[in-house]
C-alpha cells in the first residue's frame, strides 16, 4: 500500500480506513460506522476509535498560554496544525483564540486607525496572520477543514506586514529616549557610531565589522544605532546568526529567517523568495543591515545575502549598496563545519571571503561589563582577552609546529586581511 503522510488530510484518513475495513463496496461504506454514515472520513475513523483525541494539544497550549505573547502562541498553533495532525482544529481556535489574538486589540488600533474592533474584528485579523503564517510554508487554512477562513481582506489595509512591523519599531524608536543612550557612548563606540550613522545618512552603502570582545559594548551600540535611525524614519533589520543573540537586539530576528537562507548553503547559493516576495520589498526599503555574531555563520551564507541584495536592489555594490553592520568576536564560535578539519573551519569564515577586501573594521575595547574601576577586575579582563588572543601562551602545547600567532584574530592580519598558520582559535 502507498504510504500517505498525516499531513495530507482526507487522504491520510481513507487510508487508514482501507487498512481497517474489510471488504468495502465504496467511499461511503468506508465511511459507514454502526450504520450511520459521516461526513468526511476523519470522522469515520474518530467514530472507529482510530485516533487519538486533542488532549495534548490542549495541554500544550494551556500551558504556553500562561507565558507566550499573541505572536508565539499563532506561531505555535501554526506548527500544531502543520506538524502534529490535530483532530479539531477549529475546538482548539475556538478555545484558544482569545490568548492567541491578545496582541491584535492593539495591533488594530494604531495599524487601522480603529479605535474599538470588535471581538469578530479581532478574530478575523488573528485568522488572516495565521493564514501569512501558514502560507510561509506553502499551507493555508483551506488544507486545515473546518478552519473558518479570515472575511476582511486585511491585506490591502495592512500592505506588507513586515514593513509594518518596522513602522511599529520606529514609532517606539521615536518615543524612546535616544540621545541619553548616544551620551553613554565610550570614545570607541562613538567613533564607530559616527561612522555608521555618517553612511546611513549619506547613502554611503559602506560595509562595516564591528570588532570586539565580550562585554565591549556591541549589542548596546547596536541597538543606539538602530534606535537613531528608526527615530529618523529609516528601516533597520537587525538579525543575529543565533535566536538567543537576537533576543537582545530590538526587532531581532534570526538571520536564517530573515533571509530565509537555505540549510544546505553552497558557494553560489541565493536567499529563498523572490524579487516580488514582501521579503525582498521589506528589503528595498532597508537602510541598513545589523547582522551580530557573524563569526560563527559560514561565509556562504553572508555571500548569499550579498547576492540576493545585489540582485533584488538592482545594484552591483556589495549588498546592493545598502549600509551593513556585521559584528562579533572572532574568538568566539566559529562556524560549524561537519567533520571539518581545521582548514575546513577557517575557510570557511567570513575573513576568507572575497567580500572581507571591502569591510571597514571597527574595533571596541574596552570591556562595559566589568567594573574597571576595580583594578582586579581589569587585570583579569586584560588576562582574559590575552588567553584568548594567544592561547598557546596559557595551554600546553601539543605540537611544536603550533606557532604563537592564531588565526584570524590577530593584530597584524587584522591589517592585510589574510589568515596565518597556527593553532585554531578559541
Ligand atoms: N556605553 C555604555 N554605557 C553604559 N553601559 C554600557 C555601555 N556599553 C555597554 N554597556 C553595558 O555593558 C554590558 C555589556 O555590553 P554588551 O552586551 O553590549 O556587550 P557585547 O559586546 O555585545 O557582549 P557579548 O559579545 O558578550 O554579547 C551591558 O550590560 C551593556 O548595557
Amino acid at each position: 500500500m502507498y504510504f500517505v503522510s498525516p499531513n495530507c488530510g482526507e487522504t491520510f484518513y481513507l487510508r487508514l480506513l482501507l487498512t481497517v475495513v474489510r471488504g468495502p463496496k465504496s467511499y461511503e461504506s468506508l465511511r459507514t460506522v454502526n450504520n450511520v454514515i459521516h461526513n468526511t472520513f476523519k470522522l469515520a475513523c474518530v467514530a472507529r476509535g482510530l485516533l487519538e483525541d486533542d488532549d495534548e494539544w490542549v495541554q500544550c497550549l494551556e500551558e504556553a498560554a500562561i507565558m507566550k505573547s499573541g505572536y508565539q502562541l499563532r506561531r505555535l498553533f501554526c506548527v500544531i496544525l502543520t506538524q502534529c495532525s490535530p483532530l479539531q482544529p477549529l475546538e482548539l481556535w475556538k478555545r484558544f483564540s482569545i490568548h492567541i489574538c491578545d496582541d491584535l486589540a492593539h495591533k488594530i488600533r494604531t495599524l487601522f486607525t480603529l479605535p474599538n474592533p470588535t471581538e469578530g474584528q479581532i478574530e478575523d485579523y488573528g485568522l488572516y496572520l495565521l493564514n501569512q503564517m501558514l502560507g510561509e510554508i506553502g499551507k493555508s487554512l483551506y488544507d486545515f477543514p473546518p478552519m473558518p477562513q479570515p472575511i476582511e481582506n486585511w491585506s490591502t489595509v495592512v500592505g506588507n506586514r513586515l514593513i509594518i512591523e518596522h513602522r511599529l519599531l520606529q514609532i517606539q524608536a521615536q518615543k524612546a529616549d535616544t540621545e541619553t543612550n548616544i551620551g553613554r557612548l565610550n570614545s570607541g563606540q562613538r567613533s564607530a557610531y559616527d561612522a555608521i550613522i555618517c553612511s546611513v545618512l549619506e547613502n554611503k552603502g559602506t560595509t562595516f565589522f564591528l570588532n570586539g570582545g565580550a562585554g565591549t559594548g556591541k549589542t548596546f551600540l547596536y541597538n543606539t544605532i538602530a534606535q537613531k535611525c528608526r527615530g529618523l524614519g529609516h528601516i533597520v533589520v537587525t538579525v543575529a546568526s543565533s535566536g538567543i543573540a537576537s533576543l537582545l537586539l530590538e526587532g531581532g530576528r534570526t538571520a536564517h529567517s530573515t533571509f530565509s537562507i537555505p540549510l544546505d548553503v553552497l558557494e553560489n547559493s541565493i536567499c529563498g523568495f523572490t524579487k516580488q516576495s514582501i521579503q525582498a520589498e521589506l528589503l528595498r526599503e532597508t537602510k541598513m543591515i545589523i547582522w551580530d555574531e557573524v563569526p560563527m555563520q559560514h561565509k556562504y551564507c553572508v555571500e548569499a545575502v550579498d547576492r540576493t541584495l545585489r540582485d533584488i536592489r538592482d545594484n552591483p555594490k556589495p549588498f546592493g549598496g545598502m549600509t551593513i553592520v556585521l559584528g562579533g568576536d572572532f574568538r568566539q564560535i566559529l562556524p560549524v563545519v561537519p567533520k571539518g578539519v581545521r582548514e575546513e573551519i577557517v575557510n570557511a569564515s567570513l575573513r576568507r571571503s572575497d567580500l572581507w577586501d571591502d569591510i571597514r573594521v571597527l574595533t571596541l575595547s574596552l570591556n562595559m561589563r566589568l567594573n574597571t574601576i576595580d583594578s582586579r577586575n581589569a587585570d583579569f579582563a586584560n588576562f582574559l582577552m590575552e588567553a584568548l588572543r594567544v592561547p598557546s601562551w596559557y595551554v600546553v602545547q601539543r605540537s611544536s609546529s603550533w606557532h604563537h600567532k592564531t588565526e584570524l584574530i590577530n593584530d597584524d592580519d587584522w591589517q592585510r586581511g589574510g589568515v596565518n598558520e597556527g593553532p585554531p582559535c578559541i
